[in-house]
């Protein structure tokens, strides 16, 4: 692993790191803040998740997390949103390919290679992280944004026990039946439906839910509407009579404004099953 920088934050270190992933077949990078805290002891760990076009620094720079996270004595990983570089393939839209990893295991040509954000998030990241810096890996909850509301969600709902609190910043909801996903999982994962349902988090919540308190915002005014498909993740919520809140932000749009406006109630809400029992 190698350093790339690391700058005092909120009394904490906000870091970029790279490392060979041999999952993803080519060097990742991510970004990680440190508390005050965590020089006494393993610290708490909230995962952000990005969205389409974002790399590791789009949250780091915009979110306001790092405030929050430092009251609360709790780390941040921001991650990258896919493989990149040259050798990886790539697609001159922004919704696909590099930027726009959709947090599954690709299996189809050109993508297969490569396009492994599944096991990168759920894997290989988390055992970096956690055998190189103070990070308590027993207290994980996980965010995201857009593209990675939608990762977020999904690794949440499929491994159970992993994270204790889920939230997520206008999410893409039900990709299965939107153009922010039946694209990419023709691509990455095939013709064959069958293998989506298991990263649509509608279906998931309909199917399984979550073991832990859910916290959903996003934008009346959020241009990707009708791409992101709140409704279809309210109703599962309610249906299984889900834990959890879910809120539509009056005046609200996709960018990284709202975000940063309700972060401070993201990370309290996850502060709160972090540090409970
Ligand atoms: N570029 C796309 C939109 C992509 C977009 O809104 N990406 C969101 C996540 S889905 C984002 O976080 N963009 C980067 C940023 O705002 O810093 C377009 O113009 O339609």
């Amino acid at each position: 692993m190698k350093t790339v920088s690391e700058n005092t934050c909120f009394g904490g270190t906000q870091g970029v790191y790279t490392h060979a992933s041999e999952v993803c077949g080519v060097d990742m990078t991510f970004g990680l803040f440190l508390p005050a805290e965590a020089q006494d002891g393993p610290v708490p760990v909230l995962w952000y998740l990005s969205g389409l076009t974002c790399t590791h620094e789009n949250a780091m720079v915009k979110a306001g997390a790092q405030g929050w996270a430092a009251e609360q004595g709790i780390a941040l990983v921001f991650p990258d949103t896919s493989p990149r570089g040259e050798g990886v393939a790539n697609d001159d839209a922004y919704d696909l390919g590099q930027g726009a990893g959709f947090y599954v295991n690709a299996t189809q040509s050109p993508w297969a290679p490569h396009f492994r954000m599944w096991d990168y998030i759920a894997t290989e990241l988390p055992a970096l992280i956690g055998e190189t810096f103070a990070v308590d890996m027993d207290r994980q909850a996980i965010t995201g944004h857009s593209m990675g509301g939608h990762g977020a969600l999904t690794l949440a709902m499929s491994l159970p026990g992993r994270f204790r609190s889920v939230s997520a910043f206008s999410p893409i909801c039900n990709p299965t039946n939107s153009d922010w996903g039946r694209k990419q999982f023709t691509a990455y994962l095939g013709a064959d439906e069958a293998a989506w349902a298991a990263h649509d988090a509608s279906l998931l919540m309909a199917e399984r839910g979550f073991d832990g308190p859910v916290l959903v915002d996003t934008g009346t005014k959020d241009q990707f509407l009708d791409l992101l498909r709140p409704e279809t993740l309210a109703h599962a919520m309610t249906a299984r009579r889900q834990e959890g809140t879910f809120r539509m932000q009056k005046g609200y749009d996709h960018s990284y404004f709202f975000i940063s406006t309700f972060m401070e109630d993201h990370v309290t809400f996850h502060a709160e099953a972090l540090y409970a029992d």
